[in-house]
């Protein structure tokens, strides 16, 4: 058993002032102190009601909307109690104080009541990181995501997948025990490999969607480049429809990496403007340019832009990175008609033609590299990292078939331990190991 808890508090909702403010209580005490700071009977579990916030000496705090979940139905699995109060600075502030007078209460730290939702089996290791990533979100395609980690189907897909290697284990035990007796009809563990293969496949299919969830919670990289006085600042100014960037036509106005943010259409897009790219001998250009240089490097997308009268199309460095090809500058051109191909066209901020659909295009690109089939997918290095491990102990298991049953099995132990470290539910038995092999030997 763990030692009892502290209760802990803290203001739940945004800072005030605001209309309503919701301090939040998680803990044995929590509906002692309720009880104490409302001087009157307790609602009952799950319903609200309004009761006066009484102070120390009786003077009235607030009149409030009160809360309570018993345990374990609340949010941390603990005793739980909410207090909605009015929004205001003074009356949060007075409501807090009272709270950490009393004895066994204490202001709760950054992520507290969710680590122990999580330490009392309420969510999950991935559930909370969606959790996270739900309050973080700021466009639509990062709540979805969210949502989708936060509430648990990610977590089933990896638990899913667990399960399947611990009864293919179990399978495998099955024939070692049996193969004493020498007549069990065909092999179980035939079956057994190409489940795992199946599995190894279904793994690598999420695997290749990691990117897809990386640029949807991150965002999609957009890098205008071009030589100096081909109008990236501009371009930026007109994507981002406020003046981030100067311009002027000196070339070699940019120097340092701008960065600004796009919502397109609930797509979260990093749009980078660049140092003109061109031999110089200006030691700061040549730092601008090497960094122009990286940031090109490392984009989901590139728009390279060149404009009438501006010398110098630029070599891209080879790789794949997609390019949109912009022409700008076209109010000084006789074109009309700005859409050239499906990977080019022509813009003009001085008349606005083209950066709508310039726009569409960047949307197009992002929607393209981030068609799935379902949201229930990872975005996170760390999930990266051990699905890949469990990848590879799958595919030592399907490969060394020279090995003994045991030995292959193994493999499958190993993977299944992998998956259990995503979403932090460890097993009971190597949950059980870990805390023998803490022991002295003999005691
Ligand atoms: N006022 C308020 N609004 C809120 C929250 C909250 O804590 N308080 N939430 C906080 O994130 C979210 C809702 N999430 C919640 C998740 C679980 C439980 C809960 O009481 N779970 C119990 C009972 C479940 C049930 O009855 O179905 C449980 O899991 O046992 C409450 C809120 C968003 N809105
Ligand atoms: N007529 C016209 N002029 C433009 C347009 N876009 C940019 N310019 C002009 O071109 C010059 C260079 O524009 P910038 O946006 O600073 O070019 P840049 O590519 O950022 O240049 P560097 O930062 O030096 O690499 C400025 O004088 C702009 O006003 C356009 O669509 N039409
Ligand atoms: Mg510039």
């Amino acid at each position: 058993m763990t030692a009892a808890k502290e209760t802990i508090f803290a203001l739940a909702s945004g800072a005030p002032p605001a209309g309503v403010a919701v301090i939040r209580i998680s803990g044995p005490l929590s509906l002692d102190a309720t009880q104490r700071i409302t001087a009157q009977p307790l609602p009952k579990p799950r319903y609200a009601a309004l009761r006066s916030i009484v102070g120390r000496s009786g003077q009235l705090l607030d009149k409030a909307l009160v809360l309570l979940f018993p345990a374990p139905h609340s949010f941390t699995g603990e005793d739980c109690a909410e207090l909605h109060l009015h929004g205001g600075k003074a009356v949060v502030n007075a409501v807090l104080n009272e709270l950490a007078g009393f004895e066994g209460l204490r202001l709760a730290e950054a992520g507290e009541f969710s680590r122990r939702a999580f330490e009392n089996g309420k969510l999950d290791l991935v559930e909370i990181e969606g959790l996270a990533d739900l309050l973080s979100a700021e466009t639509e395609m990062q709540r979805r995501l969210a949502a989708e980690q936060s509430a648990g189907h990610l977590s089933s897909l990896y638990e899913g997948w667990r399960e399947r290697l611990i009864f293919a284990r179990a399978m495998i035990e099955a024939e070692l025990d049996f193969s004493d007796e020498g007549d069990i009809p065909g092999s179980v563990s035939d079956r057994v490999w190409s489940e795992v293969a199946k599995l190894q496949s279904e793994i690598d299919t999420v695997i290749d969607s990691i990117k897809t969830g990386e640029i949807i919670r991150d965002g999609f990289r957009v890098v205008l480049a071009g030589p100096p006085n081909a109008g990236k600042s501009s371009l930026m100014n007109a994507l981002a429809r406020r003046d981030i960037a100067i311009v002027t036509d000196v070339a070699g106005t940019t120097r340092d990496v701008l960065h600004c943010e796009l919502d397109l259409e609930g797509y979260k897009i990093h749009l980078y403007d660049t140092a003109g790219l061109r031999d110089t001998e200006d030691r700061v250009e040549q730092e601008g340019i090497r960094r122009a240089l990286t940031t090109i490097a490392d984009a989901d997308l590139i728009l390279r832009l060149r404009a009438p009268g501006v010398a110098g199309e630029v070599d891209l460095p080879e790789n794949a990175i997609p390019v949109i090809d912009v022409s700008t500058k076209l109010d000084l051109r006789d074109e009309v008609y700005p859409f050239e191909s499906a990977e080019s066209l022509a813009v003009s901020v001085i008349d606005g033609r083209g950066i709508d659909l310039l726009r569409r295009m960047i949307l197009e690109s992002v929607v393209a590299r981030t068609r799935v089939g379902s949201l229930a997918i990872p975005s996170r290095l760390r999930h990266a990292q051990r699905l890949l491990a469990a990848r590879s102990s799958l595919s030592d298991c399907l490969e060394r078939s020279e090995l003994p049953l045991e030995l292959r099995a193994e493999y499958l132990r190993h993977a299944a331990e992998e998956l259990a470290r995503i979403t932090g539910r460890i097993d009971t038995e190597t949950l059980l190991g870990k805390i023998f092999s803490e022991f002295c030997v003999g005691k």
